[in-house]
C-alpha cells in the first residue's frame, strides 16, 4: 500500500476491504447454519458471526493503525489464538487509495483517529432470517421454538416476507476525527449483484468528508415524505414521533445501516434510546458527504470520541438534505423532546 497517502485516506481504503471480508464471514456463518446466539440485554442478541466479523475487522485494522482507537460493539479483546490467519486483511481498495484526500484531513495522524465498527447491523434480521433459510417446516417450528425473542406475530410477519430481511443486514466501519465521523464503510453481505445469469453477493459503500461517496449513486429524493424507521425495537413514544411526521409512508426495516441505504425513504426518525455510536458513526459519514444530515431527536449532533457514552440516549433523525431535516425536526413535538432528554 502507498505509505504516502494521507492515514485517513489509507484507513478508509483498508476498511473498505476488510469489511467485504467480514460480509463473508457473516454469510458462512449462516450458511453453516450454527448462529451461536448469545441474550446480550433486553433486545439486543449476538451471534457467531457478530464475534467473528469482529475480531476480523478489529484485529486487520489495529495491525495496520495501532495508534488508532478502534472500538467495537461486541468489546472482545484482541488474542492472537482466536484469530483465522484468513480473517487478517492487510490489502486497501483502489480507488479509495487514489482520492484526493481533502485539505482538512491532511493533517489527521493516527492518534487523533477513533474508528466504531458494528460487525453486524441488524442482528434480529439475520437471526430472523436463519430461521426462515430452514425450508423444511418442522425444522423451521423447531428452531422458532429455540428463539424466545421472536414473537408469533413475528413469526407469521417472516412466513410473509419472502426471507427478505437479510438484506437489511450491513457491516459498519465509522472514523472519526475530533469528535466528528469523517469517514465511513457500509457493506451489504447479502446484496445481490446480477452480472449476466450470474449472482455475485456484496456491495460496499464508501463516503468521506468533502470527498463524497462511492459503491452507490444516491438517488434524488422522492416527492413525496417517505419515512424509516426500527422493524423491531418500536414503542408508543417512537409511534408518536412517525405519526405527526404526516409521511406518505413509513417503511419498516432493521439496522441504522441499510435505513440509510434502502433508497426509498428520505427521512430516518427513532424516538428512542437504543442505538450506540457504532450504529451511527458510519451512516452519519456516508450521508453527510452526500449532503445529508444525522443528529438526535433535539436537532443535536452526537460526539464520536472515545470517552463519550456509548449510547444515543436522545434518538436518531437523519434526511438526505438540511431541509428535511429541519422539516422533520420541528414537526417532533416539544414534550416528546423534553422526555427524551430527560430520560
Ligand atoms: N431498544 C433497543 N435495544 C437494543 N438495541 C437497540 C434498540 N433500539 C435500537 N437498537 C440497535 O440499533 C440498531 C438499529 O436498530 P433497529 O434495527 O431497530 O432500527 C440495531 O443494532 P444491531 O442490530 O447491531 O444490534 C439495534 O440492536
Ligand atoms: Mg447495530
Amino acid at each position: 500500500m502507498s505509505v504516502s497517502a494521507p492515514v485517513i485516506i489509507r484507513l478508509l481504503a483498508s476498511s473498505v476491504s476488510v469489511a467485504s471480508r467480514a460480509g463473508k464471514i457473516v454469510r458462512d456463518v449462516m450458511s453453516k447454519g450454527e448462529l451461536g446466539i448469545v441474550e446480550k440485554g433486553k433486545d439486543d442478541y449476538q451471534t457467531e458471526a457478530d464475534r467473528s466479523a469482529e475480531r476480523c475487522i478489529i484485529d486487520s485494522l489495529s495491525r495496520q493503525y495501532p495508534k488508532a482507537r478502534i472500538i467495537g460493539e461486541e468489546d472482545s479483546s484482541p488474542n492472537e489464538n482466536e484469530v483465522s490467519p484468513e480473517w487478517i486483511v492487510l490489502d486497501a481498495d483502489k480507488e479509495v487509495l487514489g482520492l484526493e484526500c481533502p485539505a482538512s484531513l491532511k493533517g489527521v495522524k493516527e492518534e487523533d483517529i477513533v474508528v466504531w465498527v458494528d460487525p453486524l447491523d441488524g442482528t434480529s434480521e439475520y437471526t430472523q432470517g436463519a430461521l426462515m433459510l430452514k425450508r423444511d417446516p418442522w425444522e423451521r417450528w423447531k428452531m422458532y421454538l429455540s428463539h424466545p425473542f421472536i414473537s408469533m406475530k413475528w413469526y407469521l410477519s417472516l412466513l410473509q416476507s419472502n426471507f427478505g430481511f437479510l438484506e437489511h443486514v450491513t457491516v459498519l466501519i465509522g472514523i472519526s476525527v475530533n469528535d466528528k465521523p469523517v469517514g465511513g464503510v457500509i457493506h451489504q453481505p447479502y446484496f445481490k449483484n446480477q452480472a449476466g445469469s450470474e449472482v455475485k453477493m456484496g456491495r460496499t459503500i464508501w463516503g468521506l468528508s468533502e470527498a463524497g461517496v462511492g459503491g452507490f449513486t444516491p438517488a434524488p429524493p422522492p416527492e413525496s415524505i417517505i419515512i424509516t424507521t426500527t422493524r423491531s425495537h418500536s414503542n408508543p413514544v417512537v409511534e408518536k414521533a412517525l405519526q405527526v411526521m404526516n409521511a406518505a409512508q413509513i417503511l419498516r426495516v432493521g439496522g441504522a445501516g441499510y435505513k440509510l441505504l434502502e433508497g426509498k425513504a428520505s427521512v430516518y426518525v427513532f424516538a428512542s434510546p437504543g442505538c450506540k455510536k457504532w450504529d451511527t458513526c458510519a451512516p452519519e459519514a456516508v450521508l453527510s458527504a452526500a449532503g445529508g444530515k444525522l443528529t438526535d431527536i433535539l436537532g443535536n449532533f452526537y460526539k464520536y470520541g472515545a470517552n463519550e457514552p456509548k449510547p444515543n440516549k436522545t434518538g436518531v433523525l437523519a434526511a438526505v438534505n438540511d431541509e428535511l431535516h429541519s422539516y422533520a425536526l420541528n414537526r417532533i413535538p416539544q414534550d416528546l423532546k423534553d422526555a427524551l432528554a430527560n430520560k
